[in-house]
């Protein structure tokens, strides 16, 4: 049974101090995290060995980097591997977040690198995906998101692919406080799970979880993730607010 995910990402945000006050807060906040749910916080590199000290307390609660490099070890200055990552115990990596493609110019075939050397090393990658907003005027944004999953995930083995968590973040609705409905949200993760599930078959994609990103706040999240195919949220300056973030938290399914 696929789980349902608070993921949050902090982004480029908060001092030291600023983030153990905000994780401290949030996971003294009598979080009730299931076995069916998990929380992840996706936190800048310098906060991480910290971050995943701290979480180890907690059940179903885990630290994400917000990017790894493509190669395991090397000479490659500035950059962070999963390895580095596995050995302070994070186990969770953000990969392809639209702000990396678009700034850093990552591609597909560059983000499917990182999802492979991801799973070797046992690190769950929270895979982004999702179009900007020319795409969807002009009705393409499934054609996008599907070359999307294509190009970066679908030479996964069908055990592979299990382990890959699926965001999907409509650019337009990122930062902007132009959340995608819930309908939108749900049309377009029945879409994703549709692919997967014509590539690897509907007990497998059944068993991934998509989560939504772009806008989440405690307000909208109980509907969108009310619907079928929306299995949480990675949320960015939401999450940068514990009652906001402890609130989209418990709008999780059971
Ligand atoms: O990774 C998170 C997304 O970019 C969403 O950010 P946002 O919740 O600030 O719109």
């Amino acid at each position: 049974m696929r789980k349902q995910i608070a993921a949050a990402n902090w982004k480029m945000n908060l001092t030291i101090n600023e983030a153990e006050t905000l994780l401290y807060t949030i996971l003294d906040a009598n979080l009730e995290v299931s076995e069916n749910q998990k929380v992840v916080f996706a936190v800048p590199a310098p906060y991480l060995t910290l971050a995943a000290k701290k979480v180890t307390d907690h059940s179903n609660v885990f630290i994400a980097a917000q990017n790894i490099y493509s190669k395991k070890s090397g000479a490659f200055t500035g950059e962070v591997s999963v390895t580095m990552l596995k050995s302070i115990g994070v186990d969770h990596a953000v990969i392809g977040h639209s702000e990396r493609r678009e700034y850093f110019n990552e591609s597909n075939e560059f983000l499917r690198e990182k999802v492979k050397l991801c799973l070797e090393e046992n690190i769950v990658p929270i895979f982004c995906c999702g179009e900007a907003l020319p795409v969807r005027e002009v009705n393409q944004q499934n054609q996008f998101v599907q070359t999307q999953l294509e190009e970066s995930l679908f030479d996964l083995s069908a055990d592979e692919i299990q382990q890959v968590v699926i965001a999907y973040e409509p650019i337009w609705a990122i930062g902007t406080g132009k959340t995608a409905t819930s309908e939108q949200a749900q049309e377009m993760h029945a879409h994703i799970r549709s692919q997967l599930a014509a590539k690897y078959g509907e007990a497998i994609a059944n068993n991934i979880s998509i989560l939504y990103g772009g806008s989440v706040k405690a307000s909208n999240a109980k509907e969108i993730f009310g619907k079928p195919d929306v299995d949480g949220g990675l949320v960015g300056g939401a999450s940068l607010v514990a009652d906001e973030f402890v609130a989209i938290i418990k709008a999780l399914k059971s």
